[in-house]
Parts: C-alpha cells; structure tokens; sequence
C-alpha cells in the first residue's frame, strides 16, 4: 500500500543501505560476540575462533524450543491480567488496551524452570546450545518481520507507523510499517518487547550461573552479580510494565525486523553476554570492590527508574500530586514538558541512569578485556543515536516550545558533558 501523501518521514539508520547493512551486521556481530565470548583470548576486535558450518547452527531441537518458548510467554501473556492499561492516544483519537501481567510471567516462568530443574530438565545444558538458539531465533525474527510486514499491506492507513513506509521495501521491512499490529487483542509488539526476550535474557544468566556452579564448586561472585544486577533490570521492567507504553518503542516506531530480531534474538543473546564471559573467563572480585559496583548499579537504577516514572506519572496525569508542582512549559499540542526535576537536569536523564547501570554489569568482569563492555560501548552509541531521534521528533511534534525546553535543559544526557 503507498503511504498517503505528505505523510513521508525523513529517512533515518542511513535510509535503505543503511538499514540492509544492519540486517546483515547484526546477526553477524551477535555470532561473533557469542563465538569469541568461550575463546580463550576472548578478544572483541580478534577475529572469531573459527566459523561455525551449518550442522553446529542448525538444530531442529533448538527451533522446537524456541518456539515452545514463545508458545509459553504467549500463553502466560493471555492469563487473566490484574490490570489493563490504556495506551496512548493514537492518530484516530482512539487508545489500545494492553493487559499488565508481565510480573506475573516472570514469576510463573521461575515457578515453571524451578518445577522443571528438580524434576531433571538439565538447564545448565542451555549455554552449549547459545549457537543453534541464536540461530533459531534469528530464523524465527526474519520470518515474523515477513508476516508482519504482508499484514502490514491490509492495515489501514491510520494504523501505519510514521516511520517505516517510504515505499523502500528493504527500509519498511527493517523500519516496520505498522504500529501496533495485532490480531484481536493480542498486541505484538508489546508482548516481545517485554516477555520471551527479557525473561529469556535472565533464563540464559542462570543457566550460566548453574554451569559456573557445577565446573567451580560455586558461582563466583562476579557471577552473582552480574545475575543479580540483570535480574533486577529485567523484573523492574516487568513490575512497572505500563511505563513502556510511553517509550518511543510503543508510541512511534512500527513493528519490524529491528525491533523483532532486537527483541528475540539480540538481547537474550548479547545482553547475557558478560555472563557469558565470566563462565569461561572467571574473575577473582573482592568484597570490597563488588560493594563499590553495587553503589554504582543502584545510583544509576534511582536515576533510571525516578526519570522514567515521573514522566509515565506526568504523561498518564499531570494532577497527580507527586509531580503537580514540577515546572512545565506548555506546547501548541495541548501537553506540557517537564523543566524540573528529572527532566530539568538533562533532557535524557532516564537514558543517563541506564548507562551508568551497563558499566556496573561490565566492571565485575575485570578491566583487562574489551569484550565484557561491548553492551556499555555499544548501548552508549545505541543511546546517542535514539536520542537524536528523539531531539528530530520532538522538534517536529513541540516546535517554539521544544527550543525553549533545550535553553532551559541545555545537555541531553550528561550534566556539563553533552
Ligand atoms: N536496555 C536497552 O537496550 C534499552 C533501554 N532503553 C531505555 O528505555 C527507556 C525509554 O527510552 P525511550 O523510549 O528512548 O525514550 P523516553 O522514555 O525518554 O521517551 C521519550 C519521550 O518522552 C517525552 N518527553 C521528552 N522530554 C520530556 C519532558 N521534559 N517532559 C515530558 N515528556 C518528555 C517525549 O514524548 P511525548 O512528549 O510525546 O510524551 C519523548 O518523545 C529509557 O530508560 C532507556 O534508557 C532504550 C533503548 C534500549
Ligand atoms: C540493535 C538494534 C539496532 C536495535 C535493537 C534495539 C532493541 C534491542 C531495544 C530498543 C528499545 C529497547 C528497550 C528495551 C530492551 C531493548 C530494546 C528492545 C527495554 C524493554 C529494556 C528494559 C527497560 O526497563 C525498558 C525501559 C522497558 C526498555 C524499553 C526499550
């Protein structure tokens, strides 16, 4: 279907050579990563130990278990939610419905693996198929972002995502065209973005805490907390569910290959890297050091979740007494942004706290190699971009009322820095 006249977006990741590029770097970095991770030297910028044939990718066993994968989250996903929040408003004025029940998945999930583990499901088995899962999983992204995409030929022009249809089909492929594709009340988007990666993601630490157990003795403590710190992420982005209706994700971008392969393949597989690391790399890590990360990881976690539940609080009702007496300016949409608090220290303060917690989860790996802060360079790089995304968008949606928001915040990210 042609996009509707007038309605075109600026190009973004570089157009369509840019997003074909990134449909083949990707995939690539992420077997690097996984390669290089159990290579002795574990060098990022080496090149891998070997290049793996077909038969060490491919396996029919790991495509079962995928799926079964995603067959269960989606099952825990339909069970009675205690909540069911309201989107926000979409072009027709009208809002989605998305049940929060993420918490209640992560639970029962752990409930289920615990059940399994003693009755004998070998989990530390899970880090000798990493290969033919990512592979899987892979395989399972690219054939969804091509469903996603044919379903996006029958989906009004409302529904379309203001990115993603430029007529490119390589760029609409990667980009997504539609919004919030879903059939019946079932949302896609919002179920992958939370559930089979991230809980997949904290799955894959623990597999390779119990392998660290049963070769050393014990997990070490390095393992401890990379697991521990993750495992926080991932249940804080489950236990304040309805704050990722607000992110660009849910309210901007369309559902494609970008965000399916970065949800099921590139975070379980790459986000559980420095775990990874540590099983074949172990580091010796005092207590006094491990308290100092600790004090790293939770400063960055109060920035991270105080910024991004003022603005999910602010968003969802500006009355609401613990922020009515924040500063705003007013904007020719009829919503106001944030001058104070938070959002008057830097205009990214939630992507600030984020970045300080991705050097916490590196430094227990020690600092003699690169590998381990592959997630903090690339996220970093990953962050500065999406802000820039963020700055173009807000500029068209706010105009004046944008500007004067970047006088009175100057920095985007960190204070006195950029
Ligand atoms: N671990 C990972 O891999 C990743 C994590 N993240 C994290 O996800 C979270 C969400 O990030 P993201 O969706 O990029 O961005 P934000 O949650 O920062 O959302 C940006 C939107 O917030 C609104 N906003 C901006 N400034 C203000 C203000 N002053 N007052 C009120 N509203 C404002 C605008 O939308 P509007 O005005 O329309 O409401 C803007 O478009 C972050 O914490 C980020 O760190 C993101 C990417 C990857
Ligand atoms: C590597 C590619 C170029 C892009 C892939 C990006 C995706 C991996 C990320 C885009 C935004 C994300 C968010 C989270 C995970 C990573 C992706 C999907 C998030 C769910 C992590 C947990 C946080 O608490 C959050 C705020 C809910 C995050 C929302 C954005």
């Amino acid at each position: 279907m042609a996009p509707p006249q007038g309605s075109r977006a600026p190009l973004e990741f570089g157009g369509p050579l840019g997003a074909a590029a990134l449909m083949l770097l990707l995939p690539v970095t992420m077997f690097h990563l996984l390669l290089v991770a159990r290579s002795g030297p574990a060098r990022l910028l080496g090149p891998p130990p070997y290049l793996p044939g077909l038969e060490e990718l491919w396996s029919p066993w790991a495509l079962l278990l995928c799926l079964t994968w995603l067959g269960l989250q989606a099952a825990l996903y339909l069970l009675p939610a205690r909540k069911v929040a309201e989107g926000q408003e979409l072009k027709d004025k009208s809002r989605l419905r998305y049940p929060i029940n993420g918490f209640q998945a992560l639970v029962l999930t752990a409930l289920l693996v615990g059940l399994g583990v003693s009755a004998g499901l070998p989990l530390s088995a899970l880090p000798e198929m990493l290969l033919p899962l990512a592979f899987a999983a892979t395989l399972t992204a690219f054939i969804f972002s091509l469903l996603l995409y044919l379903k996006a030929l029958l989906a009004p022009a409302s529904a379309l995502a203001p990115g993603g249809n430029s007529g490119n089909l390589i760029y609409d492929f990667f980009l997504g065209r539609e919004l919030n594709p879903r059939i019946c009340s079932f949302d896609f988007k919002y179920f992958c973005e939370l559930r089979p990666g991230l809980i997949g993601w904290v799955l894959i630490n623990l597999a390779l805490l119990i392998q660290e157990a049963e070769l050393r003795g014990s997990p070490s403590l390095a393992m401890w907390l990379v697991n521990g710190f993750q495992l926080l992420y991932v249940g804080d982005a489950l236990w304040y569910e309805e704050a990722v209706l607000t992110t660009m994700d849910i309210i901007h971008d369309g559902f494609g290959f970008m965000l399916a392969f970065g949800d099921l393949a590139w975070v379980p597989f790459t986000y559980s890297l420095q775990a990874q690391f540590l099983l074949y790399h172990p580091q010796p890590l005092g207590w006094p050091l491990a308290s100092f990360i600790c004090l790293i990881n939770a400063v960055g976690y109060y920035i991270f979740r105080g910024a991004n539940s003022q603005k999910n609080t602010f968003r969802k009702n500006p009355s609401d007494p613990r922020v009515a007496d924040l500063e705003t300016i007013s904007t020719a949409t009829g919503r106001r942004l944030l001058v104070s608090g938070w959002w008057g220290m830097v205009r990214h303060p939630n992507y600030l706290g984020d970045l300080i917690m991705a050097l916490a989860w590196s430094l227990p790996c020690g600092v003699f190699h690169l590998l381990p802060y592959f997630y903090f360079l690339y996220f970093t790089a990953l962050l500065v971009h999406r802000e820039d995304r963020d700055e173009r968008q807000c500029r068209q949606k706010y105009g004046l009322a944008w500007h004067e928001y970047c006088r009175r915040v100057p920095y985007r990210i960190v204070p006195y820095i950029y």
